[in-house]
């Protein structure tokens, strides 16, 4: 048999040509000894027109490649290596069949190296893979739009619980290590109870939104981080912000909510829509991680509703 002209059989031939991935035999001389019918209608080239041609002669652009790499360690080296579907481009030109400007199909190439007659040669199987590599970018994308999603608030669009304790942890330790200011407010919408009871729960699923989007629009430094914490209650995380800018801040927020002025339910305090805010900030000594710190803006909060609501208190003036 001369495997430069002829496979041994027609009945090899047919079982080679009907295979469902490209076949490509290369002699030490990397030229083309067999083409495949797979190859045909992908590639635009017959084997005709293929056979004893170099196959970086005519596909130069694999020059430099991993295909031409393995080809290489295959025909001087013996090696067998499988070059994966990579996210960069395919390395063979190939399209879907007769689409000659369609994009290129997703492939794995695996080279293996052989002997005929004491001569070395190479095996080329070139597999279509786009139909995995496409499942597996649509995992990828799935994936990250759940990894974002759970990070947010379905109600309000803002960040939620987890993304709160996620940011308030990594900004406490920046503070540790750079023994910077960090301002934590913790804000509850006033009576909302009555609210509710007086509009109802849509209408107070919408004055949370209205609220969460003035806190976020309030918010302006890029690590900045307003979340919903719970029911109607909200947080602020202010880095790099001291315990008295942070009341100025806080009173800005407070300020703004009021003069969106939302009508509230006869039984609240204001005839609008208000806020009572407690404030704390990072100390080295004292409020030094997150349960300290919230409880400590908690505390804050919690004597701004004492105190008569729609007001600001900071963690020092509650004692
Ligand atoms: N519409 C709506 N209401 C909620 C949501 N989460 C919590 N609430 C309501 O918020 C109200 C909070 O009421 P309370 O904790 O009694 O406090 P309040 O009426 O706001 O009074 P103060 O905080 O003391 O001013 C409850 O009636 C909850 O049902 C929500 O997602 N949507």
């Amino acid at each position: 048999m001369n495997p430069k002209t002829d496979l041994a059989t027609p009945f090899a031939a047919r079982a080679v040509n009907l295979a469902n991935s490209g076949l490509v035999v290369l002699d030490a001389a990397q030229e083309i000894v067999l083409w495949n019918g797979w190859m045909v209608p992908r590639s635009g080239y017959s084997a005709a027109r293929v056979r004893e041609r170099s196959l970086f002669e005519v596909f130069p652009e694999l020059r430099g490649s991993r295909v031409e790499a393995a080809v290489l360690a295959a025909l001087t080296e013996e090696v067998a290596t499988t070059v994966p579907a990579s996210t960069g481009r395919a390395p063979f030109p190939l399209r879907a069949a007769g689409s000659f400007d369609g994009e290129r199909i997703d492939q794995a190439v695996s080279v293996t190296p052989f002997l005929e007659d004491g001569e070395r040669y190479c095996l080329l199987e070139i597999r279509d893979v786009s139909g995995a590599v496409d499942r597996e970018r649509r995992l990828l994308d799935h994936a990250e739009s759940l990894r974002a999603r759970s990070y947010v608030d379905g109600l309000t669009g803002i960040a939620n619980r987890r993304h709160f304790d996620v940011a308030l942890d990594r900004e406490l330790r920046r503070a540790q290590r750079n023994g910077g200011a960090l301002s934590l407010l913790l804000m509850d919408i006033d009576s909302f109870k009555a609210y509710n009871d007086h509009f109802g729960h849509q209408e107070g699923d919408s004055c949370l939104s209205a609220v969460a989007q003035a806190l976020a629009g309030m918010l302006k430094r890029a690590g900045d981080v307003a979340a919903r914490y719970g029911g109607e209650e909200f947080a602020a995380i202010l880095p790099d912000t001291t315990l008295l800018q942070a009341r100025v801040h806080a009173e800005a927020i407070r300020a703004h909510v009021a003069a969106l002025a939302m009508p509230h339910a006869p039984a609240a305090v204001r005839p609008h829509v208000t806020l009572s805010i407690g404030v704390a900030t990072f100390d080295m000594d004292r409020l030094n991680d997150a349960a300290t710190l919230i409880e400590a803006a908690d505390k804050a909060l919690y004597a701004a509703k004492r105190g008569g609501r729609d007001r600001v208190v900071v963690d020092g003036d509650a004692m």
